[in-house]
């Protein structure tokens, strides 16, 4: 037996699996959350990682260690071994994905001192998202100022769109190379991905994981222009203007809160707030649906994963109704079924298969670190 440990540190979170490579079972599994909040028992990511190794304890036939990180910029396209290189690659794409490439360098730090004798690998969320053609990833500014700052889109979730994308081929028993395929990750962070045939050709995050769906606390699309009309009509400094848009906007900034539970249980109260995020947050969906089905010519199966998506029958019932012009449709006894299972939820026979994935970016860390040790 070789088992690879996965480490995923989020931005207030750590969650971590041991996973053997015989069975991709997990022997362990765990969640340190709320880092660095009032009232949390863990102050940082230093301490987390310390407690997280400890429930950990002496491995034998511990392979390597497998580490998420968010923004690999240009440079990864693939699992890499971990280096002190590689950990200022890292560093120096901070600026560009400020929630998550610190966090994901302390948990790097942590586990690479208490486990220095086994190798450690970075998957980045970025790395599916290379194979995008330049008219996905470009956006329509001055060539040299894109080239010097390194301006363009990248993409996340990566991983997971690409475990996802390859499961639905599982499902539905046909060759990946042949599926045009839409996923859907509706998590705290939220995106979609159009994949062709296994790789993904567009996708809504851009440059850093802001753009996009509306997501727990971040905006998403908005027309950047707002602003410089912030800046110059009410002083907003750029600061506040990045906090503003990634900490206190999407659900959060609409409703009081960037749980979708708290959202749809007040909006089901008559909370005209919550009833109108749960709008702006579909109509955004279905913008980015209709537009990867023109740009994938047509549509073999539309698939929703991560936290909302996997577990709400009732948004994704409205994030997909009136589409049935599309093809796109639910079966209410399908979609409703408490399931644990990737499954299939449109009727039999429907012209697009319409699935729930559940994701699991840590099996597919594992395995992406095992092809390379
Ligand atoms: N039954 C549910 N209905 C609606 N939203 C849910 C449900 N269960 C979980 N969520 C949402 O899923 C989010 C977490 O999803 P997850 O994929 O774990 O995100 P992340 O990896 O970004 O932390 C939570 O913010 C919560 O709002
Ligand atoms: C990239 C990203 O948004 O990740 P998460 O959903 O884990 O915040
Ligand atoms: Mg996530």
């Amino acid at each position: 037996m070789s088992t690879v440990f996965v480490v995923n540190s989020g931005s207030s979170s750590i969650k971590y699996q041991l996973i053997d490579l015989d069975t991709e079972k997990a022997l362990m599994t765990g969640l340190i959350e709320r880092i660095g909040e009032p009232g949390s028992f863990i102050a940082d990511h230093a301490e987390g990682m310390a407690v997280v190794l400890a429930k950990l304890g002496d491995i034998d036939d511990l392979l390597a260690v497998g580490h998420r990180v968010v923004h690999g910029g240009s440079d990864f396209d693939g699992p890499t071994l971990i280096t002190a290189e590689v950990e200022r690659e890292i560093d120096a794409l901070s600026r560009l994905a400020p929630l998550h490439n610190p966090a994901n360098l302390l948990g790097i730090r942590a586990a690479r001192a208490a486990l220095p004798n086994v190798p450690h690998v970075a998957v980045f969320d970025t790395a599916f998202h290379q194979t995008m053609p330049p008219e996905s990833y470009t956006y329509a500014i001055p060539k040299a100022i894109a080239h010097e700052y390194k301006v363009r889109r990248y993409g996340f979730h990566g991983t997971s769109h690409k475990y996802v994308s390859e499961q639905a081929a599982i499902v539905l028993g046909k060759p990946l190379t042949s599926l045009r395929t839409i996923v859907l990750h509706l998590g705290n962070g939220a995106s979609a991905t159009a994949v062709d045939g296994g790789k993904s050709i567009d996708t809504s995050m851009g440059m850093t994981p802001l753009q996009g769906l509306v997501m727990g606390t971040r905006s998403g699309d908005i027309d950047p222009a707002v602003l410089v009309h912030l800046n110059r009509a009410a002083g907003m400094s750029i600061t506040e203007l990045d906090v503003m848009l990634n900490r206190e906007s999407g659900l959060l900034g609409l409703t009081g809160s960037g749980d979708m539970r708290d959202v749809q249980t007040a909006a089901i109260a008559g909370d005209e707030d919550a009833e109108l995020a749960l709008q702006v947050w579909r109509h955004r969906i279905r913008h980015y649906i209709g537009a990867y089905y023109a740009q994938l010519g047509g549509l073999d199966a539309l698939v929703f994963t991560a936290g909302v998506g996997e577990n709400n029958g009732l948004l994704r019932r409205r994030a997909l109704a009136g589409l049935e012009h599309l093809g796109i449709m639910i079966d209410n006894d399908r979609n409703e079924l408490a399931s644990k299972a990737a499954r299939v939820i449109s009727p039999v026979g429907a012209p697009v298969t319409v699935m729930v994935i559940p994701t699991n970016e840590e099996l597919e860390i594992a395995r992406q670190v095992a092809s390379i040790v």
